[in-house]
């Protein structure tokens, strides 16, 4: 699956504010012909900050708590959002309080939340080493036993089995996925096919609308028993249940497929040395469980003058027409850059329904927000100097990219970086252990839930 990195060459100027959908599209489709090229598909799930409050108002958390395993049930869909910073995780959790009468019937869906909040902080540890295996397999394979490439065939939708086809397709054709069907779809690639996770992670980051470094990376770490005690594997009777049997009744291969038959026969079948590490490279560094210090704060929010003249950076990661970076500076320039290199990233490029919802996100940020193409520092300093700023300004985040931008621009345009940050999931800010979520649960339930004291 190799792609190039190289820019494109055609010299389409970016540009917002569209009439409607299709205008949109007909502009993106002229700026990126190489990234539809690879796929037409356009997500019915809309982004920007009006479609999230929509989908933030029909949450129903004690109905999420009993159904959400169910591929129908009560779950939120919310995940793009949250991705992209147009919904913050505190604000979502405020909100899911505010519906119910004792907080314990919110329980269930804040956990959830908190495993997003979890896989941040791990990914803030560990930067790009969310690529690496965190642990040997517990598989009793070594890592070399599995393939580096994922079959096309899986890719396509073309395996023959009802449910794994049907599963590429949806990835495919919306760009989102029930957590169940993400679980059985991993375990069926790593456990079943024998692939490698970093293979269908990729996969899984192209199409996803709310794709994440943090939380796919470390979901198929967690389910290939690279950061977990050991592999998730499911059989055909629990996919049946929480399908409702959808899948099954018109399979080809209706009683004689790889998922039939109890756990412990799947076990013997799938991991025949036993349920053991294999001798794996992967080593435990500590960085996750030994101290479990909290991470110093990147960059000092010093008390700059809000009179100052700045330019704000908007990013992917922060795509809120109310982030804290434009209600402090609402009239500062600001731009939003298309960076060509890291949308073909071979490692996690991205697919044309992503790019779409993200300038969809973009058309709904403040009019002060203009578009540019091309290289992030590079554009950012010839804005600082354009606009006579006296420093940049950006949302924070704990991905790597962002922050190697930010310090870039630090060094070539000579300005301090100003990082603004939203109100945090958790309002505590001490040592918190992040080996597995069941620690970090300990520490981090009262506070999520609003029992921790701090403002909630
Ligand atoms: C193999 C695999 C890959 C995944 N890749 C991603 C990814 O790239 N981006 C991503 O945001 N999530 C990912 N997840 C986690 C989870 O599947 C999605 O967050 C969830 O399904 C999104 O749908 P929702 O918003 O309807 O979730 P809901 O069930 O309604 O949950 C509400 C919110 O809680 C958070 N959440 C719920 N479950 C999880 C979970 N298991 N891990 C982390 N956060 C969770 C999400 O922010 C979600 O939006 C992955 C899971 C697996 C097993």
């Amino acid at each position: 699956m190799s792609r190039s990195t190289e820019p494109p060459s055609n010299d389409v100027v970016p540009r917002r504010g569209f009439a409607n959908r299709s205008e949109l599209i007909e502009h993106l489709s002229a700026l990126h012909p190489d990234i539809i090229a690879r796929g037409r598909q356009v997500s019915p799930i809309r982004g920007g900050r009006a479609a999230a409050l929509e989908a933030l108002q029909g949450i129903d958390p004690p109905r999420y708590e009993r159904t959400r395993n169910y591929l129908d049930g009560a779950v939120t869909r919310l995940s793009p959002y949250l991705r992209h910073g147009v919904l913050t995780l505190a604000e979502v959790r405020n909100h899911a309080l505010k519906l119910v009468k004792h907080p314990v019937e919110a329980a269930k869906f804040i956990n959830e939340l908190g495993w997003r909040d979890y896989w941040q902080r791990v990914y803030e540890r560990l930067g790009d080493g969310v690529w690496r295996d965190r642990e040997p397999y517990k598989t009793g394979y070594s890592a070399r036993r599995y393939a580096a490439e994922l079959p096309q065939e899986i890719a396509e939708g073309q395996t023959g089995m009802a449910c794994m086809d049907e599963f590429a397709r949806e990835l495919r054709d919306t760009g989102y996925l029930h957590n169940h069907a993400r679980m059985w779809l991993a375990a069926y690639v790593v456990h079943w096919r024998q692939v490698r996770w970093q293979a269908g992670a990729t996969w899984f980051l192209e199409h996803l609308l709310d794709g994440d470094p943090a939380s796919n990376n470390l979901s198929w770490q967690w389910v290939a028993s690279t950061f977990s005690h050991k592999p998730y594997v499911f059989n055909r009777e629990n996919l049946e249940k929480y399908t409702g049997g959808r899948y099954c009744r018109s399979c080809p291969l209706k009683g004689r497929c790889d998922l039939e038959g109890s756990y412990d026969q799947l076990e013997q079948r799938l991991f025949p040395h036993g349920l053991r590490a294999g001798d794996g490279s992967a080593e435990d560094d500590g960085v996750l469980g030994r101290n479990g210090d909290p991470i110093a704060p990147r960059k000092i929010n010093s008390p700059f003058p809000k009179s100052d003249s700045v330019l704000i950076w908007a990013h992917e990661d922060a795509l809120n027409p109310q982030a804290e970076v434009f209600r402090s500076y609402p009239n500062a320039p600001a731009l939003f850059v298309w960076d060509d290199s890291h949308l073909r990233n071979p490692r996690a490029p991205y697919s044309f329904k992503r790019v779409v919802f993200l300038a969809e996100c973009v058309e709904e940020l403040p009019a002060t927000v203009e578009v540019a193409r091309g290289e992030p520092s590079t554009l950012l300093v010839q804005a600082i100097a354009r606009v006579g700023a006296k420093r940049l300004v950006a949302a924070d985040s704990v991905n790597p990219r962002v922050h190697a931008i930010l310090n870039q621009v630090e060094k070539l345009a000579r300005v301090p970086i100003e990082l603004l940050s939203e109100q945090p999931f958790l309002p505590y800010n001490g040592p918190i252990d992040l080996k597995r979520f069941s620690r970090y649960w300990r520490v981090a339930e009262r506070y999520a839930m609003g029992m921790g004291g701090g403002r909630v």
